[in-house]
């Protein structure tokens, strides 16, 4: 192959918007080698020049799972994907700009995580996010309802509570919806009540597992304290304190960052971490749990988080609450009325 020719197909495989090549002739060199020596999957991230959405793209390029990473975003999608992709990692990079390259970006793509949207400033609940979007999760789902609809999505946009229903009532109007596939992501607080929770035990927050279960927002989101491994045993206030604490670790976020966003780097960590226990499942490994927001029969409510195992066809088992106690009963209660509005808030906005 001429040099000039293998230069061409480099450049046009980076900025398919730009290439005046056909896309057999674009594809064809990197995607021979995405799928050769280093087998792995295709993901694309959705809002991917955001807040987390770069450091998402950027953590994601470094998983040795991934092959091909789309890098899609209404704005600066080519930027990102030009900085991301000079990184010596084994992932193809491409990266694709505004609403006519949605189809592209998704087309083929395993797993499809969505961190586009609106962040809270101080002040604001979740909830207040509804509005715009819901809108931009419908569009995106429609997307992936049209192009890969077999794809794990990973729903990180606000309000989770009510975008997951959203998501799926996209789905089921375009039937393709499998309640297995989507997982809104509650990884975030798994990870800060690991952390909250080694350091009132003076743990390395490595060796702590914390299941949180209920929703993303506020009271919704119930830390099992009382499950807590390696098994322990907390005082009242301590109950009181890591629970308020873990509740409103998004709050605390959003409060430091003084109107600049809400949390962006940990939760990039978060949603990696989430990630790559979805593509651990997609390629067959065995005891792959975490804790997630899907469709669920562990209460009367359609969607519940709780942990579940992740298997080639994404949430294979919904596990059940387990055993708990007064505290986290009446706690349950409390999530559940809350829960229950935000989730026909997100079906009605399909259905109306
Ligand atoms: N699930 C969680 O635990 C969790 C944690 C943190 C943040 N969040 C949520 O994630 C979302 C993103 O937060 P952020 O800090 O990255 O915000 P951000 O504003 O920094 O980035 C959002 C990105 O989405 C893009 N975007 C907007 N509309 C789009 C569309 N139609 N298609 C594709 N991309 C679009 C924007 O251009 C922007 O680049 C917010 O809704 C936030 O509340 C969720
Ligand atoms: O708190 C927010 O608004 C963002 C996110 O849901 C979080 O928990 O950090």
């Amino acid at each position: 192959m001429e040099a000039n020719q293998r230069i061409a197909r480099i450049s046009a495989h980076l900025h398919p918007q730009n290439s005046q090549m056909e896309e057999s002739c674009v594809l064809k060199p990197l995607e021979c080698r995405a799928k050769g020596g280093a087998p792995g999957f295709k993901v694309a991230i959705l809002g991917a020049a955001g807040g987390i959405g770069q450091p998402l793209a950027m953590l994601m390029k470094m998983n040795p799972l991934v092959s091909v990473l789309h890098l899609y975003d209404v704005v600066n999608a080519p930027g990102v994907t030009a900085d991301i992709s000079h990184m010596d990692t084994g992932a193809v990079v491409r990266g694709f700009l505004g609403q006519p390259q949605l189809e592209g970006a998704l087309t083929g793509m395993d797993l499809v995580v969505i961190p586009a949207g609106v962040p809270r400033k101080p002040g604001m609940t979740r909830d207040d996010l509804f509005n715009i979007n819901a809108g931009i999760v419908r569009t995106l789902c429609e997307g992936i309802a049209k192009c890969c609809p077999n794809a794990i999505v990973n729903l990180i946009s606000n309000p989770v509570n009510s975008t997951v229903p959203i998501a799926a009532e996209v789905f089921k109007k375009a039937g393709t919806y499998d309640p297995k596939r989507l997982l809104g992501v509650t990884m975030l607080d798994v990870v800060r009540a690991n952390t909250f929770v080694a350091e009132v035990l003076g743990l390395d927050p490595r060796e702590v597992d914390v299941p949180v279960v209920g929703g993303h927002a506020g009271v919704t989101i119930l830390p099992l304290l009382s499950q807590v491994k390696p098994p322990c045993s907390f005082t009242k206030e301590e109950v009181e304190y890591l629970t308020k604490r873990i509740q409103d670790g998004g709050t605390e976020v959003v409060q430091a960052k003084a109107g600049a966003g809400s949390a962006t780097l940990s939760m990039a960590y978060a949603a990696v971490k989430f990630a790559d226990a979805c593509l651990r499942g997609l390629r067959g490994d065995a005891g792959v749990i975490e804790c997630a927001f899907v469709a669920s029969e562990v209460t009367e409510l359609p969607f519940f988080a709780t942990k579940v195992r992740l298997g080639r066809s994404g949430a294979e088992e919904v596990y059940q609450l387990g055993p708990l106690n007064e505290y986290e009963r009446i706690g349950l209660e409390h999530a559940k009325k809350e829960l229950g509005e935000s989730i026909q808030k997100g079906i009605s906005f399909i259905k109306k």
